[in-house]
Parts: structure tokens; C-alpha cells; sequence
């Protein structure tokens, strides 16, 4: 069996070497005629596969993706060829809420907020939303959810987007989709940027082009700009750089990036091919990690917002992240670099918080 993957996708070899040949390729770079022979694909979100990259591809059976989002991927041509298909949902939630978490404390030092004062606009309550709510909430801040394709068939509460977008902070989680009932491309219009007002902060760690970064640009070049999070950019791998300068934290699509997150990408491929070709499951995610740097924190006193945001730089710092992506921006090929050489980073979940813990867990630590 010959197996192609994206260069990008860490503990391939530890999950596939055994009964596979490995190719690994940068994914930008898949072509083809490299496909002619290949029987299982695995890519991240920067391949489109599409009839154009399947064009050759006769032997193929399986194609993964160690991502969330499938946005890169045509479900439907897979479906009419017969080829078995996995993603990997929930895999980054995690990492995505600390990001989040991490962010709202950077705002919150930034323009001097007591995070308890503050409404938080949760748009897309999935697997992230859902883990960015719960955070949120440990913080003391008053959380309104926004979704509704949920609200069709849920009994949670939930508001619209315009009230959601009332909220002090309003961070986006949603799914990329261009048509039918509920369409998230530019979800957040010229129409909506000019009905916030300059206290306001909007977040987006979901996908760049739910954001219309032009009218964002054109509105942050105005007299009453937002305070901006952008983790994900329209045009990816490119970014619209004037805007740069106008984000309190600029990051190159990283939000989901911790180790622990891609290990359970990519065993969510290998859990789904085992699937596929009736092979007993060996390993588990746990023990492709190495131990955590940083272990375990004993608290005198409950944690309160400036000790949290100790905490959480601790063990994640957004601001390397940003300082990162500001001192590349413009070089060639920064972006897709910056996201291959990024740093390993561990979750808030691998540090085992003991004393007075207060709302630890909820934070996402180990308790
Ligand atoms: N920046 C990153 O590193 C990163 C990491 C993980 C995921 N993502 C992106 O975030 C997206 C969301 O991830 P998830 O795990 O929460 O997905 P999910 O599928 O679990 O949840 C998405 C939610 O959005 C809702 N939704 C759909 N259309 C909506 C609309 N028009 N308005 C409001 N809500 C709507 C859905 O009903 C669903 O509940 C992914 O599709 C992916 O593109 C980015
Ligand atoms: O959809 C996802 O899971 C994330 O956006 C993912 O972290 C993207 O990372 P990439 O596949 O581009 O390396």
C-alpha cells in the first residue's frame, strides 16, 4: 500500500510505517501524476483535492484530512468515486479554546477590561465554539451563542447574529460555506463592520474568508477602528498586509496548532483507515506525546484574572505568536513557513494544576 501525506503531519510514520510505503510531500506541491499510484492520501487544509488534483489518481481508495475544517475537500466527488473519506472533528478544539482563552486575556491587558464586566458572542457553537464558550464562562463573562443551524433543532438558548454581535467581544467559530441556508462566507460584511462601535473586539479563528478583510481594512483605517484577533487571513497563504498593523494579535492560522491537537488529527486517520482495512487499533493518541515540559503547578491562592493570565502564558504565549508573524510578514513564503517551523506547543490540559484551583478546569487545565 502506498501512502502520500503532507510533510506537515507529525507521527505518520509512527502510525503507518508499518503497513505502508510513505511518500511525504509539502502539500501545496501534491500533483497529479504523484497520485497515479498512490492508495491513501493524507493531507492537511492547504490541498485542495479536487477532480483536478484526482485527475490520475486510479488506485486511490482513501483520503484523509487531520483537520476540523473539509472546506479543501470535495466530499461529493470522493462519494461519487467510491473513495472512503475521514476527517477529524473535535481534533483541535482544545488547543483552538486556549488560543481563544490566551487572546481574551491579551484584550482584556490591553484595554484594561475585567473580563467578568464583559459579554462574550460566541458565533458557531460547535466542537471550538463550544470549548471557547466554556472558557469564557470560567472567566465570569456572560456568554451569548450564536447558531442558527443548532437553534432549528436545539433547546440551548441561542441569539441571532445581530445580537451577537452586541456583545463586547464576539469570536467566530464557524464552518466556511459559500451557499444554501446558511452561508458563512463574509458572514461578517461591510454591513456588519459598520454597525460595531471602536470599544468593540471581534476574534476570528475559524476560517479567513468568514471575514470581509477589505471592508475590515477600510473600516481600521477609519476614525473609529475595532480591536481585532486574526488568527486566519482571506486569500491564505497570502494576507492583506496593510491590515496587519491594525490587530492587537496577528497569527498565521495556528490556533489549532499544539502537539497534542495534531496528534489526534492524525490518529483520527489512522483510526478511520484501521476502519477501512480491518487492521487492529495498537496505539493511542496519549502515547505519541512526550512528556509535558512543564508538569505541575501547586496555587496558594484561586486563580484570579491576572494570576489566569500567568497561568495560560505559562504554558502558551500568543504574543511569541504575534511577534512571530509581525517580524516575517513580507518575506516570501512567511506565512506557510512561520506554520511549518512553528514551535512545539503544549495544551493548558498537559499541566496539573493542585491547591486552589477555583475555575482551573473549566480553563482547561489538568486538576
Ligand atoms: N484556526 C484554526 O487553527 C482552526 C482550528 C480548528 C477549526 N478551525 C475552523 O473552525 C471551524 C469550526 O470548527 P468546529 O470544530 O467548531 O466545527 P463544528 O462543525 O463542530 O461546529 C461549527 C458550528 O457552526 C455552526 N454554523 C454553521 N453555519 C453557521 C452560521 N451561518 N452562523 C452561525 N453558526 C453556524 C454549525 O451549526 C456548528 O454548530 C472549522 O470548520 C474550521 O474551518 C480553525
Ligand atoms: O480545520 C482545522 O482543523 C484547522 O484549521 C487546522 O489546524 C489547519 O491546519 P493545517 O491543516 O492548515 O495545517
Amino acid at each position: 500500500m502506498k501512502l502520500l501525506a503532507d510533510e506537515n503531519m507529525p507521527f505518520v510514520q509512527e502510525l503507518f510505517g508499518d503497513w505502508a510505503e510513505i511518500v511525504t510531500c509539502p502539500g501545496r506541491e501534491i500533483s497529479p501524476e504523484q497520485l497515479r499510484d498512490v492508495d491513501v492520501l493524507l493531507v492537511r487544509s492547504i490541498t485542495r483535492v479536487d477532480e483536478t488534483l484526482l485527475a490520475e489518481a486510479e488506485r486511490l481508495s482513501f483520503v484523509g484530512t487531520a483537520t476540523i475544517g473539509c472546506d479543501h475537500i470535495d466530499t461529493e466527488l470522493l462519494a461519487r468515486r467510491g473513495i472512503v473519506f475521514a476527517s477529524a472533528p473535535g481534533c483541535n478544539k482544545v488547543a483552538v479554546g486556549d488560543y481563544v482563552l490566551a487572546a481574551l486575556l491579551r484584550v482584556a491587558a490591553h484595554k484594561g477590561w475585567s473580563l467578568k464586566d464583559k459579554t462574550l458572542g460566541v458565533v458557531g457553537v460547535g466542537n471550538t465554539g463550544a470549548e471557547v464558550a466554556e472558557r469564557a464562562r470560567a472567566l465570569g463573562m456572560t456568554v451569548l451563542l450564536c447558531d442558527p443551524p443548532r437553534a432549528l433543532t436545539d433547546t440551548t438558548e441561542f441569539v441571532d447574529f445581530e445580537q451577537a454581535l452586541s456583545a463586547d467581544i464576539v469570536s467566530f467559530h464557524v464552518p466556511l460555506i459559500r451557499g444554501g441556508e446558511h452561508p458563512t462566507w463574509h458572514l461578517l460584511d461591510q454591513a456588519a463592520i459598520a454597525g460595531l462601535n471602536t470599544e468593540q473586539v471581534l476574534i476570528n479563528a475559524c476560517r479567513g474568508d468568514v471575514w470581509d478583510n477589505q471592508a475590515l481594512l477600510a473600516r481600521q483605517q477609519g476614525a473609529s477602528p475595532l480591536t481585532l484577533v486574526m488568527d486566519v487571513w482571506e486569500h491564505e497563504p497570502e494576507v492583506l498586509a496593510p491590515l496587519v498593523p491594525h490587530a492587537l494579535l496577528a497569527t498565521p492560522h495556528i490556533a489549532g496548532y499544539s502537539l497534542e491537537g495534531k496528534a489526534r488529527g492524525t490518529f483520527a486517520l489512522y483510526r478511520a483507515l484501521c476502519e477501512q482495512r480491518q487492521v487492529s487499533i495498537h496505539l493511542t493518541p496519549e502515547q505519541l506525546l512526550p512528556p509535558s515540559p512543564i508538569g505541575a503547578v501547586h496555587l496558594k491562592e484561586a486563580p484570579d484574572q491576572a494570576l489566569v493570565a500567568r497561568l495560560v502564558r505559562l504554558v502558551y504565549d500568543i504574543e511569541q505568536d504575534d511577534a512571530a508573524f509581525r517580524l516575517a510578514l513580507g518575506q516570501p513564503g512567511f506565512f506557510d513557513h512561520l506554520r511549518k517551523q512553528y514551535p512545539q506547543r503544549r495544551e493548558l490540559g498537559s499541566v496539573q494544576l493542585s491547591g486552589m484551583t477555583g475555575s482551573g478546569e473549566a480553563l482547561g487545565f489538568k486538576v
